[in-house]
């Protein structure tokens, strides 16, 4: 297949553009070792990612994917998520990479005449630095941070907010990511989509989501435009 007449791809970022669960992974322990609690490999945090620092911290403090009903004493998960920010910001690119293809396949996508922007649900104050420390932050025309608006994916709020910033309709972008919550925001406003199968979807196949297409590798979506 092949997507026609559009102006924007939307990229989201863990999972997507790089590997940052080693580096999550870090500062996730971090945080679990000054609290005196038991530590986690990085494949059992790497199921814990994509929504967010705080569901992170949330994850982490109780040890398991399921927080939704649960609580927690609110000021032990303010220090808590405190530690967690401190640690990340001092471990952004240790060992984050981009994914194979992501900077070429990005570089020709954008002198092909794409506007190339970030949707993700990290923190926005992380997300600049991480661009700059691993180089490719010129290709970029905005970005949005988990805690740029009221709402996150996989509710579409942030989508339709990138449109509204490029004067674009919702028609002429396309939602690239790794995780349900990337296709859910995009099926929520009619956009399409593109997952990709290497990344973190909690354990489950992209494709159950039904994007539009799905690529094993980066490089592959330059031939989908
Ligand atoms: O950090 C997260 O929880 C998810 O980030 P992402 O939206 O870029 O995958
Ligand atoms: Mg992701």
């Amino acid at each position: 297949m092949k997507f026609r007449n559009k102006k924007a791809i939307f990229f989201d970022l863990d999972g997507t553009l790089i590997d940052s669960v080693p580096d999550l992974a870090l500062a996730v322990n971090e945080m679990l070792t000054i609290l005196g609690k038991e530590t986690f490999s990085e494949d059992t945090i790497r199921y814990w990612v994509g929504n967010g620092a705080q569901t992170l911290v949330k994850r982490a403090l109780l040890g398991r994917r399921e927080v939704e009903n649960e609580r927690i004493d609110e000021t032990y998960f303010k220090k808590a998520h405190t530690i967690f920010l401190e640690a990340y910001g001092k471990h952004l690119c240790k060992a984050t990479r981009p994914y194979p293809h992501v900077v070429e396949t990005l570089e020709a996508l954008k002198s092909r005449g794409y506007r190339l922007t970030i949707i993700t649900n990290k923190p926005e104050q992380f997300v600049e630095p991480i661009l700059k420390g691993l180089g490719f932050d010129d290709l970029f025309e905005t970005y949005l941070g988990g805690d740029s608006l009221p709402k996150k994916k996989p509710d579409p709020m942030p989508l339709l907010h990138m449109c509204d910033l490029l004067g674009l309709t919702v028609e002429s972008c396309v939602m690239v990511g790794d995780s349900k919550n990337d296709i859910l925001a995009a099926n929520a406003c009619g956009m399409q989509s593109i997952g990709v199968t290497y990344g973190y979807n909690y354990g489950e196949e992209i494709s159950i989501y039904e994007p539009d297409a799905v690529v094993n590798d980066f490089s592959n979506i330059s031939e989908l435009f």
